[in-house]
């Protein structure tokens, strides 16, 4: 199939960005790109790689080289995934279940987040390896119904995002009259007429296909509509404690996984009661702003984590990124608000070519350090500056 003319000029994640902008409305855009309080963290998410400099070795035989990565049983093709991320049908229509099929075909990871429109039996079936990333109160019948609902579905991982105690605030986004639940704002509404596309064929096609769009992945059933208040409620449960993680622990026999996490006191504990896995993230800066950045966290916290499987994100953009990240020991490393760039852009072309650019990087990088295997790769490639 040929390659849709507005992806002509994407050649490397970050292009997705500026190109994007010029397609969704300017609250929907910031809801994506922005990060907490004076984005501190989100600047230094980036900033990070500055002093963290790769060693090639040379003259080794790098002619047939492989990325792939075995995590939780599953080899998957790349040692990167498409992380969880709420919302993502605004940006495009269908987008949790385009984003589903793109990684299946390049058997990445992918996981739907809590916070979706799309039920998570039908994204499922699109794609069997599918992570489900909950959202979870501390209302122990509404733990106990989402695991069981979760487990039902075929999920062989569940992340549990544990870094969301209370909703965030995100000030460009709340500038740019972002809110949930939706309200009406004429401002908002001023703005939006100048994207047709967008209104038409993906908020349009919501409202006429779901009426009253829900969150769909958040309670045992019925989930609240996006206009109600109920949802005000998402992602912030101030008393959902290790209590609940034991808890579910002992109640889904999938594979369990943390993410959010940024201390090796937390890592320690999540491998003493029997998780299979942790993501090291801020969030993308999203939540807290000064918050450490995943990677200075990254090495205590590999050191406590046992056999647990350990992953990474916020702001890895390029191969470098991620080869650095994989030499410091990571497992695989977890990519976001690309993947929504891209979504938007070109719907699951988009997405394909996002997987395709990072994948070629990785591979080229793979070259270029004189690896030809990801267990190649190990501390020493990596100068701290
Ligand atoms: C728009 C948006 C929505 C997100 N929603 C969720 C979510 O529902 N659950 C979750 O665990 N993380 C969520 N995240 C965080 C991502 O999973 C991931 O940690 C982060 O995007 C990684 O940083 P990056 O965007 O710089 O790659 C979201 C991120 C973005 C940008």
């Amino acid at each position: 199939m040929a390659m849709p003319r507005r992806l002509k000029r994407i050649y490397a994640l970050h292009d997705f960005e500026s190109a994007a902008r010029r397609h969704l409305p300017k609250a929907i855009f910031q809801y994506v790109r922005n990060g907490a309080g004076e984005e501190f963290s989100l600047r230094r998410n980036r900033r990070i790689f500055d002093s963290l400099l790769l060693r090639p070795y040379r003259l080794r035989d790098v002619a047939q080289r492989d990325a792939g990565v075995t995590l939780f049983g599953h080899r998957y093709a790349q040692p990167f995934g498409i992380a969880p991320t709420g919302g993502a049908a605004m940006i495009r229509y269908n987008a949790d279940r385009l984003e589903a099929a793109a990684a299946r075909a390049a058997n990445v990871p992918y996981s739907l987040s809590a916070n979706s429109i799309t039920p998570l039996e039908d994204v499922i079936r699109i794609n069997p390896e599918t992570w489900f990333a909950a959202y979870l109160p501390d209302d122990l019948a509404i733990v106990d119904g989402m695991v069981d609902r979760v487990s039902r579905a075929g999920y062989k991982v569940m992340v549990i995002t544990v870094d969301v105690p209370v909703a965030a605030q995100r000030l460009a986004e709340t500038r740019a009259g972002y809110t949930m639940p939706i309200r009406p704002r004429l401002r908002v509404a001023a703005n939006v007429a100048f994207y047709p596309r967008w209104l038409f064929g993906t908020a349009g096609r919501n409202f006429l296909r779901l009426r009253q769009p829900r969150i769909a992945n958040i309670r045992p059933g019925n989930g609240p509509g996006l206009f109600s208040r109920e949802l005000s409620a998402v992602g912030g449960s101030s008393g959902f404690t290790w209590d609940h993680i034991e808890r579910i622990r002992a109640r889904y026999p999938g594979k369990l996984v943390l993410k959010g996490i940024l201390r090796p006191e937390d890592a320690a504990r999540a491998a003493r009661i029997g998780v299979d896995g942790i993501v090291v993230s801020d969030h993308g800066a999203r939540l807290l702003d000064h918050v450490i950045t995943p990677l200075e966290a990254f090495a205590e916290i590999k050191a406590q984590a046992g056999t647990m499987a350990v992953m990474v994100d916020g702001g890895f953009r390029q191969g470098s990124d991620v080869l650095t990240a994989l030499a410091l020991g990571a497992d695989a490393v977890l990519v976001g608000r690309p993947f929504l760039y891209a979504s938007a852009l070109a719907g699951r072309a988009g997405v394909e070519h996002a997987i395709g650019l990072l994948g070629k990087d990785i591979d080229r990088g793979m070259a270029m350090l004189g690896v030809s295997r990801i267990a190649d790769l190990t501390a020493d490639f990596v100068q701290r500056v």
